[in-house]
């Protein structure tokens, strides 16, 4: 047993995950399920699933809690009755990795039974965050233990109403609240919406609040049958996955915490069964939010090329998503003053996908350190708003090197101008991109760089101007404010390269996509580059034009915006192809996945090619059928 001192600490994070026995996170986690069940979490369940669940896996991947449906406790005091159905819990995926080994279990299970892919028809619903509850048109029960559960027909007696006014008898489901009822009604009462969903099912008296939430119909019962769906084949699922997902997400006004999928071939189904936890045609995919505690051992302040100070905290080694985590930034040092991230403060760090990890939150504050001045430059910091700033913006060497190693690492198309090469020409009074244009084998040699060296940066140099880019990108490299490759890129599709010194506040309004906030801001980021974008225009950079957006529009045909690839022996020149494709505004790309909507094939293209990428949903077309879809 865990004392109730030692629970209260743990929730408080007083004492973290990793201080913990297994024996005592065991007990923790049955614990928090416990009172999870019984209406009154202890924990939100993003804790509960991803960090103190996601350790005992680790640790204890037999314990009974993933074994089988996870215990109701005693919250009911009915003596339970069996259920007309089982209702079981449902497998996690938590990543797409974990979603293709699901898929690749029911392709093996289709193969069996003569069915592939393509035939195989999922459908999706979004995962309520309710109460589960079974309807069999006479009474409701709870889930239980998947087997039996307690009699809790008195809700409907209350007057609960089934979503979209259906009947009963619908089966399996939930009792929800309607998220934007919550928000307005309820979020001062109760801490989360469970707390709310067990008081209408308790057997107490109603309170005055829930009786209206029941007539107003902002509580519900859900039958899973109701709710909305996405449905398509399989390799459908697979090419649309992240869209299906950010779809169905939103499809209700319901606490939902995740995409259920399922089977709906029936043969299917009964091929693959259920085990003592879940049905084996069904999967939930959650958003993989990893989230981990650590210690904080030092705190650095960073000057960025913008001049804004970046705290960055040396944490102890850490494992986060697969990957060891000793450095992470704090998004402003706001989070240091506000939050107390000091040495010995321990903060939540997390990261999705392959995004750097970053700082979510301090747990545990202690004193901090916050530098006056400018760690480059020396020169007093200011606050702007969050934001710590060395406004010595001409001058402060961190930023004037920040933004040469940005240009070229923008530019991409050189190697060798990193952080170390521009600190040492910076030394020797290096200031500014266009210099660097201006150097020569012998005047690098002696600012001290070997004559190897020498020759390469001279020849990577060259290489900048005569390797092909896109224009956007090398507006981009000059990294003013507002304009990342993206918003340069829009720019561009409406104006020339040299057009944009001319342009005003009220024609950039114009643009799509550009509000005057950011059209005064980028006015003035122009203004401020214009002399040092035409010493390095001048060297004849190789800029490939952006198409005006009105000359794509004239270019209407099916394959618009389509990605595709292009492979094998073609009657026409490849690279004249491509080059055309893009003119046209087709995206072309070199490797095939699932982002790729069709595959143009020449001669000599083997057989599993094709079958690979007809797997991944990938239409198939010879050059003679891309062509006459192109030609208008
Ligand atoms: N905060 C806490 O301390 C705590 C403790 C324990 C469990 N939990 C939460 O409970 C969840 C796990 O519990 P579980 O085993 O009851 O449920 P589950 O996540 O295994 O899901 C199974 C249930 O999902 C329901 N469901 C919702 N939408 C559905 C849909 N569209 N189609 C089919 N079924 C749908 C069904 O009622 C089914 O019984 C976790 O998400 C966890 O966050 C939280
Ligand atoms: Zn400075």
């Amino acid at each position: 047993m865990l004392s109730q001192n030692i629970i209260d600490k743990i929730i408080r994070q007083d004492i973290l995950v990793d201080e913990l026995l297994d024996e005592e996170l065991s007990i923790f986690c049955q614990t928090a399920n416990l009172a999870y069940r019984s209406g009154k979490p202890i924990i939100s369940n993003e804790d509960y699933d991803f960090i103190y669940l996601a350790t005992l896996k680790n640790k204890e991947p037999n314990n009974p809690l993933f074994k089988s449906i996870e215990p109701e406790g005693r919250a009911f005091a009915e003596e339970k009755v069996l259920l007309p159905e089982l209702m079981l819990s449902i497998d996690k995926a938590y990543s797409w990795n974990e979603m293709s080994k699901w898929i690749e279990r029911l392709e093996k299970s289709g193969m069996l039974i003569g069915l592939d892919l393509n035939a195989i028809q999922i459908k999706a619903t979004p995962k309520l965050d309710g109460f589960a509850g079974f309807d069999d048109g006479n009474r409701l029960y709870t889930r239980g233990d998947g087997k039996k559960g307690s009699d809790i027909s008195r809700v409907f007696k209350r007057g609960l109403c089934v979503f979209k006014d259906s009947g009963r008898g619908l089966g399996a489901g939930e009792i929800v609240v309607k998220k934007s009822y919550f928000e307005k009604y309820l979020v001062h009462s109760f801490e989360y919406p469970r707390n709310f969903q067990s008081s209408l099912i308790k057997e107490k008296a109603l309170d005055e609040q829930a009786q209206k939430a029941i007539i107003d119909k902002g509580a519900l019962f859900v039958p899973f049958i109701k709710l909305p769906i996405w449905s398509g084949s399989m390799t459908e699922l697979v090419a649309k996955f992240e869209e299906i997902v950010s779809q169905v997400l939103v499809m209700v006004d319901f606490d939902v915490d995740g995409v259920v999928f399922e089977v709906i071939n029936i043969d299917l189904k009964t091929q693959m069964g259920a085990n003592r936890k879940f049905h084996r045609w069904q999967i939930a995919f959650k958003e993989n939010k990893d989230i981990v505690q650590v210690k904080v051992l030092n705190v650095m302040p960073q000057v960025g090329r913008s001049g804004k100070i970046t705290p960055v905290a040396e944490v102890e080694p850490t494992l986060l998503s697969g990957a060891t985590i000793v450095r992470v930034t704090g998004h402003h040092y706001g989070l240091v003053k506000e939050q107390g991230l000091g040495i010995g403060s321990v903060v939540e760090l997390t990261r999705s996908g392959l995004v750097i990890p970053k700082i979510i939150s301090v747990l545990k504050p202690m004193p901090v350190d916050i530098p006056d001045n400018c760690l480059s430059c020396g020169m007093p910091l200011v606050w702007e708003s969050d934001f710590l700033v060395c406004v010595n913006h001409k001058n402060c060497p961190a930023q004037i090197i920040g933004r040469i190693t940005y240009f070229f690492k923008v530019l991409a198309n050189n190697d060798g101008f990193g952080i170390a090469t521009v600190e040492k020409l910076y030394a020797h009074n290096i200031r500014s991109v266009s210099q660097i244009y201006t150097l020569n084998v012998e005047r690098l040699m002696a600012i001290g760089f070997g004559e190897k060296t020498s020759i390469n940066l001279i020849s990577q140099l060259s290489r900048s101007i005569s390797e092909k880019i896109e224009d956007w990108r090398f507006l981009a490299a000059f990294g003013m404010h507002r304009m990342g490759l993206g918003n340069c890129e829009n720019l561009l599709k409406s104006y020339r390269l040299n057009d944009i010194f001319d342009l005003t506040l009220e024609q950039i309004t114009n643009i799509d996509g550009f509000a005057e906030l950011t059209a005064q801001v980028i006015v003035q980021g122009l203004v401020s580059i214009v002399d040092e974008y035409n010493q390095i225009y001048q060297y004849n950079f190789n800029l490939d034009t952006t198409v005006f957006t009105k000359d794509l529009q004239t270019l209407m045909h099916e394959l618009f915006d389509k990605r595709i690839v292009f492979t094998g022996k073609m009657n026409c020149p490849r690279n004249e192809m491509k080059k055309h494709a893009k003119l046209v505004g087709i995206k072309v790309s070199t490797t095939i996945s699932t982002k790729i909507d069709y595959l143009v094939i020449g001669s000599r293209v083997g057989q599993k090619k094709i079958q690979n990428a007809e797997k991944l949903g990938v239409v198939v077309m010879t050059e003679a059928d891309y062509l006459s879809k192109i030609t208008m």
